[in-house]
């Protein structure tokens, strides 16, 4: 009847949560709608889009995973999620499972994720994979760290040391990869950045996105506003309020590339910005100082053609040419 089908109801799980957080859900919700005769499923349909292409990723997922408890009002409310997506979703890309596995798979989902970009990072050899494999400054964005930690947690609480362990080395790996990188700024300019300007290209976590949480970009300026350097800081998308205060001080941020590297001893490139490879660099190499520096920490810009203008061109994951190589390498 109608009235009893108002008192069944779903409530679906869409963020990443806890391991268990489903259960929670569930007795909260119980304990405080028993008088009224209501039931409730509670189903875990982890998303998996990413920022900049959300839509694609709503649109077309590779998967749909969704997990409900495995009694038949559990199985039921299922398949009521199913055949919503089953308006646009092959039938072939939906999962189910019970509960805590939906969530538990999300968080290794993101973990797998991050630690193979970290050992991309570690390793960088260009011929594994080039499907979501990018070297980089290291990776950011508001999940990859939060869910691992969340994942260090969960193995911690059942004694799985080894494997806690195992998760903490991918967020380590990635502080280093920031940290070395840094340090690869400044050994290469002498030693020194202090007093110098260097021209931050670059600063939300990846491209197509404004969004600067826990963007490698902080960790980088921070680094080298440490060693007293003057940054200009431009991107495209990123406001100079949401700068200041990522960075938590009056930088310097401006309006376009080439206002960012006037006068500008170095450049690092801290966001794969597809403008940022259609740059006259070689009117940037005029107005710098000289030696004139890129630091390509997202391996998107042509270093041949660079290193032919004149710079002193440092890309992760490639070669490293003869100036660098005669520095002091710290890292
Ligand atoms: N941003 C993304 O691309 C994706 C995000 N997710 C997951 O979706 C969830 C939301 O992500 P975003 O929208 O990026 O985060 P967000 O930080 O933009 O939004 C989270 C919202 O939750 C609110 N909130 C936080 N704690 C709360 C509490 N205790 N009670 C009530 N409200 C609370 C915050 O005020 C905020 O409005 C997260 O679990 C994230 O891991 C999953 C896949 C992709
Ligand atoms: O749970 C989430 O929030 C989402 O987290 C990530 O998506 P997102 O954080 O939007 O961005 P990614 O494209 O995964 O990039 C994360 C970070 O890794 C970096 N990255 C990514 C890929 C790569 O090859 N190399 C690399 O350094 C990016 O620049 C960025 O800083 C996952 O890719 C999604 O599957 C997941 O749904």
């Amino acid at each position: 009847s109608v009235e009893s089908w108002f008192k069944l109801k779903i409530v679906v799980e869409k963020s990443t949560v806890p391991v268990r957080t489903a259960e929670a859900i569930e007795k909260i919700l119980c304990h405080n709608t028993n008088s009224k005769g209501i039931k409730y499923q509670i189903l875990s349909n982890p998303e998996f889009l990413s920022e900049g292409t959300a839509i694609q990723d709503f649109l077309n997922p590779d998967r749909v995973l969704i997990g409900g408890s495995q009694c038949p009002e559990g199985l039921e409310a299922i398949q009521k999620l199913k055949a919503i997506y089953a308006h646009w979703v092959p039938e072939d890309r939906m999962i189910t499972t019970n509960l805590w596995s939906a969530e538990l798979s999300k968080l290794a989902d993101n973990a797998f994720l991050a630690q193979r970009i970290s050992s991309i990072n570690a390793i960088k050899n260009t011929k594994i994979g080039p499907k979501f494999l990018n070297a980089s400054v290291g990776f950011g964005g508001s999940c990859f760290q939060k869910d691992i930690l969340n994942l260090v947690y969960i193995c911690d609480s059942n004694g799985l040391t080894e494997v806690a362990n195992y998760w903490k080395q991918v967020i380590k790996v990635n502080d280093y990869q920031k940290s070395r990188f840094v340090k690869r700024v400044v050994t290469s300019m002498f030693n020194t950045v202090s007093g110098k300007k260097i021209a931050i290209l670059g600063f939300a976590f990846k491209k197509h996105t404004s969004d600067t949480r826990k963007t490698p970009a902080i960790d980088v300026c921070k680094g080298l506003l440490g060693d007293n350097t003057c940054l200009s800081i431009y991107d495209p998308c990123v406001t100079e309020e949401q700068i200041q205060k990522d960075l938590s001080m009056d930088v310097s941020v401006v309006g376009d590339a080439y206002e960012a590297t006037k006068d500008a001893h170095g450049i690092c490139i801290l966001t794969e910005w597809d403008e940022f490879k259609n740059i006259d660099y070689q009117s940037v190499y005029d107005n710098m100082h000289k030696p004139a520096f890129v630091f390509d920490g997202r391996n998107i810009l042509n270093v041949d053609k660079l290193r032919e203008i004149g710079f002193i061109v440092y890309s992760i994951g490639r070669p490293l040419e003869q100036w660098l190589k005669n520095m002091p390498q710290q890292a």
